[in-house]
């Protein structure tokens, strides 16, 4: 099941630069909820500190409270263990290159141990099919590397893979924006399908597909958080004007 996000005065910093400016807010668990604002606002930086990736850059920082469920991720557990109970999923898809469909999809597990066959078949299979990817990989999956499909395909497999841990988040940074419309489509329709079992929280520059698959919508403007709401609220009647010049196009 998935865990609400609880993030309480986040600071984050490249170097000297304030990035991230005093962030409170919470992420309610099982839904999606979808981060919007202009080009450089802080938007990656926010989920990236959600998982405790942000700091994996020498020159970034980040101070403040982001508790996943009971878990306060900068104080109580690993930042490998943080990474498994929080996935992500990037713009650019990034298999594993040269390992068949089924290592990808089996690398996390057997990166934590894991031998057994029959396990690590079951994971495979409901990873993909929790993904949407199953049915067109099925018969290849030890035949094809993660390189040879199409981006789309490979966007669903990183999916799988991140899903294969068994995470309680899964974190999207523009996870279609790479992508053709009807592959853009088929991510849209598994974000819809995941949520009732992960809490997912997208970063998107696509305002229609914000107010398609999230129920709560974020929007950023200079590494601050303007205003959090029901999608639609913010979509049809913000409370900031920031916010509203923004959705309205006058900006960004
Ligand atoms: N690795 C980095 N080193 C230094 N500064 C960075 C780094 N990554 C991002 N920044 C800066 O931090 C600010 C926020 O960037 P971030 O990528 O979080 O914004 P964003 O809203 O996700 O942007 P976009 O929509 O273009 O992806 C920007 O000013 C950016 O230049």
């Amino acid at each position: 099941m998935g865990a609400d996000i609880r993030v309480e005065n986040l600071n984050a910093w490249y170097g000297q630069t304030h990035t991230l400016k005093d962030i409170n807010l919470h992420i309610p668990a099982n839904h999606a909820t979808a981060l919007i604002g202009p080009s450089g606002c802080g938007k990656s930086t926010f989920v990236r500190c959600l998982n405790r990736m942000h700091e994996t850059n020498p020159i970034a920082r980040a101070e403040g409270t982001v508790r996943i469920g009971d878990i306060d991720i900068y104080k109580d557990a690993a930042p490998v263990e943080i990474r498994r109970r929080i996935g992500m999923v990037f713009q650019r898809p990034n298999p594993f290159p040269t390992m068949s469909i089924y290592d990808n999809v089996a690398s996390g597990l057997k990166l934590n141990g894991f031998r057994n066959k029959r396990v690590l078949d079951e994971v495979v299979e409901r990873s993909l099919k929790s993904a949407a990817l199953w049915d067109e990989v099925k018969d290849d999956l030890k035949k094809k590397s993660g390189a040879s499909i199409s981006g789309g395909q490979q966007q669903r497999l990183c999916i799988a893979r991140a899903l294969a841990v068994d995470p309680e988040v899964l974190l999207m940074d523009e996870p279609a924006s790479a992508l053709d419309p009807v592959s853009t489509a088929k991510i849209e329709d598994l974000i819809f399908q995941l949520k009732s079992q992960y809490t997912i929280v997208i970063v998107t520059h696509n305002m229609q597909q914000a107010a398609r698959v999230a129920e709560h919508t974020g929007f950023f403007l200079t590494g601050t958080l303007v205003e959090f709401d029901k999608t639609h609220k913010i979509f049809t009647n913000p409370s900031d004007k920031r916010t509203e010049d923004y959705i309205t196009g006058r900006f960004g």
